[in-house]
């Protein structure tokens, strides 16, 4: 029988893997963290970067993992504006810069999830369109403070604290936590794990 990987650290994508129902139809699923170098390549577009970063983290997932039937599923989330790409800060500055960078105007954030067997891997790329209201220096310092911003890519998560912010999206809700539910499920039922 086939068994799924995730490929990923984050708790969020493990909750929304779960919200597939894998554990109802036969796949369970075991999770596994990959170390890979997230740099981006000199001239790299946006899309191509995501899209490389979600198939490295499922290649690296089923390297490590060395058992048979495995597919391996990678994913990662990018915030693009203006023409530049934001992902975790690195401290609180950082965090500050981006979250003011955002404030009161619309931006995207792409999402990237690939699935691999070792011989077929398939990818899908999710882009959705977020619009933050105005925050005021004020607001943003007390976001910082609360800790939420520091692992997500463009200092906030919408799941949290974040989503007051956000007066509208275009897209999909689950791809901006970090992982589009819809396109898993089909690259899944493509791997006929589902
Ligand atoms: C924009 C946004 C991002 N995020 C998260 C999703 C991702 O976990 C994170 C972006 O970092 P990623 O590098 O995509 O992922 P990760 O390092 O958290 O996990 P892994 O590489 O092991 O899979 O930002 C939210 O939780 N909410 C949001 O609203």
């Amino acid at each position: 029988m086939k068994k799924l990987l995730l490929a990923s650290a984050s708790p969020r994508r493990r909750e929304l893997l779960a919200q597939l129902g894998l554990g109802v139809t036969n796949f369970s699923f075991d999770v596994l963290a990959t170390d890979i170098d997230e740099s981006r390549h000199q001239g790299e577009a946006a899309a191509t970067f995501v899209m490389r970063l979600a198939t490295e983290k499922a290649a690296a997932g089923l390297n490590r993992w060395q058992h048979p039937n495995t597919v391996a599923l990678g994913s990662d989330t990018i915030v693009v504006v203006d023409d530049n790409i934001l992902g975790k800060p690195a401290d609180a500055e950082e965090a500050i810069a981006m979250l003011s960078q955002l404030s009161g105007r619309e931006h995207q954030v792409m999402t990237a999830v690939a699935v691999t067997d070792g011989h077929c891997t398939e990818s899908a790329l999710v882009a959705t369109t977020v619009t933050f209201s105005n925050m005021t220096a004020a607001q943003i310092a007390a976001y910082v403070a609360s800790g939420e911003p520091m692992d997500k890519a463009g200092a906030y998560g919408i799941q949290g604290l974040g989503g007051s912010f956000i007066s509208r999206i275009n897209g999909s809700y689950s791809a901006v936590v970090g992982l589009p539910l819809v396109e898993t499920r089909i690259l899944l039922q493509k791997m006929q794990l589902l």
